[in-house]
C-alpha cells in the first residue's frame, strides 16, 4: 500500500509537488501519469525517501521508507536503470545489493531468470543495451521479493518486445496481489498496462480513477466547434451538460483549443436547439467517441486551467474542473 497525503515538495521557488493526495492499492496496476516536470519522479523520490518533503506525507505499508526495517523486502524501485556502474557484472550487481540487505543469494539467480538475463549474468554492465539495462533495474527491484513495487518510465526506449515484456510483467505482479506503480507519460501504454490512473500535472492531482472509468466518462459525447466556447459552455453546462476542450489544435485564448469542445451528457439536438436560442454559432457538430489518449491530453491540456482545488481534491473520479 501506498498513501499520499497533502505532500508538498518545494525546490526553491518551484513546486514540483503540491498538496497531492492518492492511495495505491495491492492487486492493482496503477498507471501515474501527467506531462514533462508534473512531479512523477520527485513523489517516487519522496517515497523513496531520496529527498525530504517539504510537508505532508509519503508511506508505505504505513510507514515513512526511512522507518521501514528491511526496505528492499517492503518496496522495489527502479527510478534510473542508468545507475549501474559499467564496469560491474550483472550477477555481481545483485550479489552486492542482496548480501547488503541480508537477502538469500539464491534470489540473484531467480531474478536474474525472471528478467530473462540468466545468460548475461557474468557480463558487464558497459556493455548492456537500455533494454537490458532496464532488466537489470527490474531485476534489483525484486530482488527483496517485496510487495510494493514502483518504476519510473520503465518503458521509456524499449522495443516493441521490450514494452510487451514489461507490461505482462506488472500484470503479473499484482495479480500476485502486489502492489503496484509505473509513472509514464504515455496513455496509450497505460491503457493496455493499468486498471487505475493517477494524473497530476503541475505537482497537483488532476484525476484519481480507473482506466474503465475514464473511458466511460470520455467515451462518448459530441465534439462542437463554436467561435464563442466560453458562452456555449456556460449554456450547456447550465443544461446539466459536462463540457471539457476537445483536444485538437493550439489553444488560442488560453483556455479552449480552437474553440472545440467535447461535451457529454447532450445529444446532437440539445445542444442545436441551445445554442440556436442563445444566438451562439456551431461550425461543427459532431457525435463523438474519444479514445482514452485524447481523455488525457484533455485532462491534462493547459495544466492551469485543470487545478484540482486542494482543499477538495477528487479522490475517486475525475473531478477536475476548469477553473474559469
Ligand atoms: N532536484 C531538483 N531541483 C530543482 N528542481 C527540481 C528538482 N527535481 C525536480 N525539479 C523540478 O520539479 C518539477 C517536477 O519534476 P519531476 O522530475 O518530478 O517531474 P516528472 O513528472 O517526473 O517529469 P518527467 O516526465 O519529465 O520525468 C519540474 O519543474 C522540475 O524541473
Amino acid at each position: 500500500m501506498i498513501e499520499v497525503r497533502e505532500l508538498t515538495k518545494r525546490y526553491g521557488a518551484t513546486t514540483a509537488v503540491d498538496r497531492l493526495s492518492f492511495a495505491v492499492r495491492p492487486g492493482t496496476v496503477t498507471g501515474f501519469l501527467g506531462p514533462n516536470g508534473a512531479g512523477k519522479s520527485t513523489t517516487m523520490r519522496v517515497l523513496l525517501g531520496l529527498d525530504a518533503a517539504t510537508s505532508g506525507e509519503a508511506l508505505v505499508n504505513g510507514g515513512r521508507y526511512a522507518a521501514l526495517r528491511r526496505p528492499m523486502r517492503e518496496v522495489g524501485a527502479l527510478l534510473d536503470a542508468g545507475a549501474v556502474h559499467g564496469g560491474r557484472r550483472a550477477f555481481d550487481h545483485l550479489g552486492w545489493l542482496a548480501r547488503g540487505n541480508g537477502i538469500p543469494a539464491r534470489r540473484v539467480t531467480e531474478v536474474l531468470e525472471q528478467v530473462g538475463l540468466a545468460g548475461v549474468a557474468r557480463k558487464r554492465v558497459a556493455g548492456f543495451s537500455l533494454g537490458m539495462r532496464q532488466r537489470l533495474g527490474i531485476a534489483a527491484a525484486l530482488l527483496g521479493d517485496p510487495g510494493v513495487l514502483m518504476f519510473d518510465e520503465p518503458v521509456n526506449g524499449l522495443d516493441p518486445d521490450g514494452v510487451r515484456w514489461i507490461r505482462e510483467l506488472m500484470r503479473a505482479l499484482a495479480a500476485e496481489g502486489r502492489t503496484v506503480l509505473i509513472s509514464s507519460h504515455l496513455m496509450s501504454e497505460m491503457e493496455l498496462t493499468a486498471d487505475r490512473l493517477i494524473v497530476i500535472g503541475r505537482g497537483r492531482l488532476i484525476a484519481d480513477t480507473s482506466v474503465r472509468e475514464l473511458a466511460q466518462r470520455f467515451g462518448r459525447g459530441v465534439l462542437v466547434r463554436t467561435p464563442r466556447p466560453a458562452e456555449l459552455t456556460e449554456v450547456l453546462e447550465a443544461a446539466g451538460g459536462s463540457v471539457e476542450p476537445a483536444p485538437g489544435g493550439p489553444a488560442t485564448d488560453g483556455r479552449l483549443a480552437d474553440g472545440r469542445l467535447a461535451v457529454g451528457g447532450l445529444d446532437v439536438e440539445a445542444i442545436g436547439d441551445m445554442a440556436a436560442a442563445k444566438g451562439i454559432p456551431l461550425h461543427e457538430v459532431t457525435p463523438h467517441s474519444a479514445s482514452l489518449e485524447e481523455a488525457y491530453m484533455a485532462l491534462t491540456s493547459g495544466n492551469a486551467e485543470f487545478t484540482a482545488d486542494a482543499k477538495t481534491q477528487p479522490t475517486t473520479e475525475a473531478t477536475a474542473r476548469r477553473t474559469s
